[in-house]
């Protein structure tokens, strides 16, 4: 019975994603008040600063950086482009994958303008803020693909998607909890993706606390199972990670625009045993 509860749960959340619409996603989370790079406490700064440090201070390194659960942004990559000299976006939705193609593809019609997130990312490589567009150029040099994914699939990429060695490093940003209908299945769901990482690999994880739901698009309410610093904590020792740090930014009250019931976020960096 259990197991036929969990996948109906998982079917119910496919369910919920097919009104998934990647502007009106954008808009309500990465633009201001949210991604201000003027504000010292907005909320993509802090993150990619998270991902800049955890990047940069020597213990990541390898071939294959991969991203799970891309959604219909780059920011989460940034830093690593900088790092792997392959990097594999996934998603579980072809209008997002698409929303990737139409950047990598570099022809226009992206629904947002990735320029401020890559100067500010220049500027935390201590480059000047108009060495973006070589930045740009690396990130489309170094993605080799886009993918699909589904992380409540024991094996979630296509078996030729990978080398057997596996991925040295794999990045996630509010996907996880947000595809698992309970903490049994986002549990699940991490000893999944932990299986296309390579022993030593590190992953870096960026997730919502406290949040029960969130809007994916006008009317798109998509339900999210609300975590605590130490249910993260123990679901990522129980996937047979170790981890290194965990940073957390409480949201405050103007960051609060309604889209979602989030009250902080989690920066996660593991290492797979
Ligand atoms: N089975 C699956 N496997 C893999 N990916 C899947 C699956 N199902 C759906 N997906 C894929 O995963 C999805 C990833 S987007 C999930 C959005 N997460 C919640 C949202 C995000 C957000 C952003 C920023 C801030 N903030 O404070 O700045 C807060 C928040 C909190 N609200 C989506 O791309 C879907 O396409």
């Amino acid at each position: 019975m259990e197991e036929k509860g969990a996948e109906n749960g998982v079917a119910a959340m496919a369910a919920c994603y097919q009104g998934f619409d990647p502007a009106a996603y954008l808009q309500y989370n990465y633009t201001p008040p949210r991604a201000d790079f003027e504000r010292k406490d907005s909320i993509v700064p802090w993150k990619l600063a998270c991902l800049h440090k955890a990047f940069t201070e020597g213990d990541v390194s390898g071939e294959l950086l991969v991203d799970i659960g891309s959604g219909p942004t780059l920011y989460q990559v940034m830093s690593g482009c900088e790092v792997f000299n392959k990097v594999l976006l996934t998603d579980f939705l072809e209008v997002n994958r698409q929303e990737l193609r139409r950047w990598l593809q570099d022809e226009g019609g992206c629904s947002l303008d990735w320029t401020p997130f890559l100067q500010h990312v220049c500027k935390l490589e201590g480059r000047r803020p108009s060495a973006w567009t070589e930045k740009a150029a690396k990130l489309r040099q170094v993605i080799m693909d886009i993918v699909t994914i589904d992380v409540h699939c024991p094996q979630p990429l296509a078996l030729d998607a990978l080398p057997s060695a596996g991925a040295d490093c794999l990045v996630s940003c509010f996907c996880l909890e947000s595809v698992s209908p309970d903490l049994a299945a986002f549990t699940r769901a991490l000893g999944h993706i932990g299986r296309l990482l390579r022993p030593g690999g590190h992953l870096l994880l960026i997730g919502a606390l406290g949040e029960s739901y969130y809007f994916g698009g006008p009317g798109v309410k998509i339900p999210v199972v609300p975590l605590n610093e130490a249910q993260v904590c123990a679901s990522l020792k129980e996937s047979g990670y170790t981890l290194i740090r965990l940073e957390v930014y409480t949201l405050p009250q103007d960051m609060r625009v309604g889209v979602d019931d989030v009250s902080g976020v989690f920066f996660v960096k593991a290492m797979k045993e």
